[in-house]
């Protein structure tokens, strides 16, 4: 287990109480790795990401977290952003920082430079475009020294030199983190240590 984010156990889903959308999923995710888990459209991957996040309760089965703080060690990446629009790029990542209990504006400074965005955290999200919006989730969802990134279609908004950009600041963080991501797109498939697809409610590595 301890080269082990986490783990998940026997785990099953049902919307309905009568369909499993997630059906017997056992999966074991290395620390500071890029994982991508691809599959047809309805096969499951943004219920399995949502109950990693915890922001999905599932039917039965376990997710073994090898961390403490669950809530607060995990950062989300999703294709519309969700960046609060009344606030500037620091704000919003003031607040994810602060919700994770730090308080530490430097961190926020250094790794805008790392998601080259430090010229643009005083700009509100109306202000960017949309892979400086991603940017900016990306900042938001790494502040406060997360351990486990979950990012549903990170790349799908983005033209192909947006989606290399950030497939490159995505692999400049493992080593530090673990980047889990849902996806479509062919690009991610380059990047990533491990890749997983889901057919069905099962899974298969490939
Ligand atoms: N809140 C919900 N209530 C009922 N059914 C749902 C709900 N969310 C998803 N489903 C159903 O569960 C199945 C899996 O959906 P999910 O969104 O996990 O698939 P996905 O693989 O992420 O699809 P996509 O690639 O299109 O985003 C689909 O049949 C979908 O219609």
């Amino acid at each position: 287990m301890e080269n082990n984010l986490f783990e998940i156990k026997n785990l099953y889903h049902s919307y309905d109480g009568k369909n499993n959308v997630l059906n017997n999923i056992n999966l074991k995710i290395e620390k500071n790795k890029i994982i991508s888990l691809f599959g047809p459209s309805g096969s499951g991957k943004s219920t399995l990401l949502y109950i990693i996040g915890n922001l999905l309760t599932q039917s039965s089965g376990k997710v073994i977290y090898n961390f403490e703080n669950i809530q607060k060690n995990m950062g989300f990446v999703f294709q519309n952003f969700n960046l609060i629009n009344e606030l500037t790029i620091f704000e919003n990542c003031k607040i994810a920082q602060n919700i994770r209990g730090y308080e530490d504006i430097n961190e926020i400074l250094e790794l805008s430079k790392n998601v080259q965005i430090s010229e643009l955290l005083n700009k509100y999200p109306n202000e960017l475009s949309t892979g400086q919006l991603q940017r900016a989730s990306i900042l938001r969802s790494i502040v406060g020294n997360t351990k486990l990134i979950l990012c549903d279609e990170p790349t799908g908004a983005l033209d192909s030199k947006n989606k290399e950009n950030i497939m490159n600041i995505f692999s400049s963080l493992k080593g530090k983190k673990t980047i889990f991501i849902v996806s479509h797109d062919d690009i991610v498939k380059s990047y990533s240590d491990k890749i997983y697809y889901i057919f069905d409610g099962s899974i298969k590595e490939a």
